[in-house]
């Protein structure tokens, strides 16, 4: 009996649905075309290189299985990849699944209609901007000790993208430190200088719905494409991708892709790679593959620096006293620097006042009780449970898995530390746990400081974010 493509491939997806979960095949599978058939060898025809890429990741023990099912041990695969007309970037080739010594001449196929790499989700965004505020430049974030190599860093990568071996550049640091303007003024540069580059700030968050997004609408391929055609890729937070899988997974080919074909990754973390938990070893491997620089706590100087910038921006004028109150007054971060500002100049404002020392010491003593009744249970539940990529929930529940044991003890070691709760109260909030089992909590985690330096400075990174500040 003469066997035609279609029926092979029928026969093939018919296993093949078995073998995968519903929403896998119809993502993966049901795009996918037979082309043709001939001395055993099925060629099927695929809409992407990323989407080959894929299906040879996570698939080819099963098609490898399916093929020699339906055509006998000498069966073979051969994909034909789509190739966007014109676009020489997508080379097209040809692919053989199971072992095989013949070579295949690439095969290509062009699109009547090519694909639209900027549709996303059904939104065509290629009139869209990059995601960038045109604010956060260069020339508004000033540089000092404590973020000096970050910046030059992130200078030789605006003027010559994909080009420096910073590829990727990753930029950590606490909260507030300046992580999004950097990377926003990198972008900025990078399209102001090199017009017509594709240049594209994502946070992860967004980043990751996008994806489930078009998980959810069979659009896994505008997907992929839209972020394959990027020439800059910033993407903020990844420490947001701990724990998501799937997200992580796409975002390691499209990682790749990009690597590979000399486009620029920035990243931006709250922590340093290898304190990024939940995230797969391959693709923590490749965050070192560039340069990783810090952003540390403003210095002195910095902070009367952006004072003085920020004023003078506003058109603005306070007394040198009162900038060097500030700036010795709020040393946390910008943000909180900013923050005051505003405040101050509001008050003074509304109340028809001067700014001097003594409206600046009032506004401040404002601030300061706001930010005092932050620190709560909620917030350092949030803020822990964020760090060791676990749910708020978990930190409640009864599991007793080691890494969430690990993170509620910290949580309540915080809450005592830096709280006014109870042991009774705190232990309330954690599912309802009694006073001895905070009680036990603290000490563990002061028993693990005791031995584990590593430990030990995590905890200290952890505790600046509960400082209680006081004037
Ligand atoms: N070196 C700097 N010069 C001038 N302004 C700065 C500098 N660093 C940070 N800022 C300002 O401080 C504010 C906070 O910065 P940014 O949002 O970039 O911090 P972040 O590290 O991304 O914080 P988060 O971790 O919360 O996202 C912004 O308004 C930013 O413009």
């Amino acid at each position: 009996m003469v066997k035609d493509c279609q029926s092979v491939w029928n026969n093939c997806l018919h296993s093949i649905k078995e073998g995968v979960g519903e929403q896998s095949f119809n993502t993966w599978f049901s795009p996918i075309e037979p082309v043709k058939l001939e001395n055993n060898v099925l060629t099927i025809q695929v809409p992407s290189q990323f989407f080959y890429e894929w299906l040879e990741e996570h698939y080819v023990h099963i098609l490898r299985k399916v093929i020699h099912q339906e055509l006998g041990p000498e069966g073979r695969l051969e994909y034909s990849v789509i190739v966007d007309k014109g676009n020489d970037k997508y080379k097209p080739f040809t692919i053989n699944l199971p072992n095989n010594n013949k070579s295949n001449k690439p095969k290509e196929q062009q699109r009547e209609q090519p694909l639209n790499p900027f549709a996303l989700n059904g939104v065509d965004l290629s009139q869209q901007n990059s995601q960038l505020n045109p604010n956060y430049t260069f020339d508004t974030f000033i540089e000092g000790d404590c973020n000096r190599l970050a910046r030059s860093a992130g200078y030789a990568v605006a003027k010559k993208p994909g080009i420096t071996s910073f590829n990727p550049l990753m930029i950590y640091g606490g909260v507030g430190l300046g992580k999004t303007h950097l990377v926003q003024a990198i972008g900025n540069e990078i399209k102001d200088t090199l017009n017509g580059k594709f240049v594209l700030y994502v946070s992860s968050e967004k980043f990751t719905n996008q994806f489930i997004d078009a998980l959810r609408n069979n659009k896994i391929q505008d997907f992929s494409n839209y972020y394959l055609h990027i020439d800059a890729l910033i993407i903020d937070d990844v420490q947001f991708l701990g724990g998501k899988e799937r997200t992580q997974e796409i975002f390691f080919h499209i990682f790749n892709h990009l690597h590979q074909n000399g486009k620029q990754i920035i990243m931006t973390s709250d922590r340093p790679p290898r304190d990024l938990k939940g995230l797969e070893d391959r693709l923590l491997s490749r965050f070192k593959w560039g340069l990783t620089a810090d952003l540390q706590q403003p210095d002195l100087e910095t902070r009367i620096a952006i004072i003085q910038n920020k004023m003078e921006s506003d058109g603005i004028h306070i007394p040198e006293d009162v900038i060097e109150y500030l700036a010795y007054s709020v040393d946390t971060n910008i943000r909180e620097l900013e923050g005051v500002l505003i405040s101050l100049i509001a008050h003074a404002s509304l109340n028809r006042k001067e700014i001097d020392l003594e409206l600046a010491k009032q506004t401040l003593k404002n601030i300061v009780h706001d930010i005092e009744s932050e620190v709560g249970i909620d917030f350092i539940q949030k803020t822990i449970a964020e760090h060791f990529a676990v749910k708020i929930d978990d930190l409640k529940a009864k599991t007793r898995k080691k890494e969430i044991v690990i993170a509620r003890q910290v949580s309540m070691y915080f809450c005592k530390e830096h709280t006014n709760h109870s042991l009774k109260s705190i232990g309330y909030h954690f599912g309802g746990r009694d006073h001895s089992t905070v009680i036990h909590a603290v000490q563990s985690v002061n028993d693990m400081m005791q031995v584990d330096k590593r430990f030990r400075e995590e905890m200290e990174e952890l505790k600046k974010r509960f400082k209680m500040k006081k004037v």
